[in-house]
């Protein structure tokens, strides 16, 4: 089955959210998937698809005027019934997040020794010297020769791409079974993205890390991803092998956004993304759609199982 698999790390199962404004923004309608050990899961899709909503909602860091319903089982325990301080554990810990812009997520005022040795400080109960060699010793296996200089070195005296780097390893430091990375290269040139991907692959090779990535780079994805779910208006409309995913999409967004690529030529999707405030009627997708027929335009099609994969359209209903 492509949405779950046996054993799982993750299973996010019908997962929504909603904002409340002056008019209710449902964000997510229902999102259904699982991530097994060492496997990296990528979600894709425009940008306001949800995406991020997904990761934040898995780590409980909504804003408190979000509502959110669904099952989020981590190691067997539902995320959403979990204690503040519960999740504060499973933070850091067994789940680590990347967030888009390493400049925001790393404290400017600590050095990088001092945000990488905190989680083994404070959950590990490792004494402060022994901690900062540690962090040395991380950032030296991620290939900074000068490791023991670094650690004193500030975020602000660093490029992006180190502080990208330095953010993976600090986020990574307990080893978490699950790193969730949003925009992981976000702003970073292309000798930071290869160092990147290299450091995310160490992860699941070495490590047996499981990743959820979350990108607009679908070459990045293609070399990384083990599945991937296509997202679409608040809904995965196909999730699948990423090999099949990219050479045998099925859906016509899927189709389009893969269209979207340099090598298929940029050819853009006609039209924009819903409000998600008030997506269209029937499949949230007609209205761009070439293959539309009228039952499209007033009845919502279900993600359906279809050779080991799954996707929402009614062509292959
Ligand atoms: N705090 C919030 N309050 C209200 N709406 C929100 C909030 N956070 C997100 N949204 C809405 O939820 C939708 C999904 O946003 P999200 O950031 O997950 O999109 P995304 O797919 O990650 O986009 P991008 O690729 O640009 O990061 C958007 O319509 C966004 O406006």
């Amino acid at each position: 089955m492509s949405a779950g698999i046996v054993n799982a790390l993750l299973e996010v199962k019908d997962l929504q959210v909603f904002f409340k404004g002056i008019k209710t923004i449902t964000a997510l309608s229902g999102i259904s998937f699982s991530i097994g050990e060492s496997e990296t899961l990528a979600l894709v899709g425009e940008t306001g698809c949800g995406k991020s909503v997904v990761a934040h909602a898995i780590m409980r860091l909504l804003p408190s005027e979000s509502r959110v319903k669904g099952i989020v089982k981590f190691r067997g325990k539902n995320l959403l019934e979990l204690s503040e301080k519960e999740m504060i554990e499973i933070r850091g810990k067994e789940i680590g997040i990347i967030f888009q812009n390493p400049s925001l997520a790393l404290n400017p005022v600590y050095s990088i020794g001092h945000q990488l040795a905190e989680p083994l400080h404070v959950h590990r109960k490792e004494k402060k010297e022994r901690a900062l060699s540690m962090a040395a010793g991380a950032l030296k296996n991620m290939g900074f020769a000068n490791a023991t200089e670094y650690v004193r070195y500030y975020p602000s005296w660093c490029s992006g791409g180190m502080n990208q780097r330095f953010l993976i390893a600090a986020s990574t430091m307990l080893d978490p079974a699950l790193l969730i990375a949003d925009e992981p290269g976000k702003g970073l040139d292309r000798k930071c993205m290869s160092e990147l991907e290299t450091e995310l692959k160490k992860l699941k090779v070495e490590k047996k890390t499981a990743l959820l990535l979350i990108s607009h780079d679908l070459g990045f994805v293609k070399r990384l991803a083990d599945r991937v779910a296509v997202m679409y208006a608040g809904e995965i409309v196909e999730i699948a092998d990423s090999s099949s995913v990219f050479e045998s999409p099925l859906h016509p967004y899927s189709k389009g956004l893969l269209n979207s690529l340099p090598e298929k030529g940029f050819i853009p999707i006609p039209g924009f993304s819903p409000s998600l405030s008030n997506p269209p009627s029937g499949c949230r997708f007609h209205p761009r759609c070439s293959l539309r027929k009228m039952h499209c335009t007033e009845n919502h099609p279900d993600l359906t199982e279809i050779n080991g994969r799954a996707v929402r359209c009614f062509l292959y209903h």
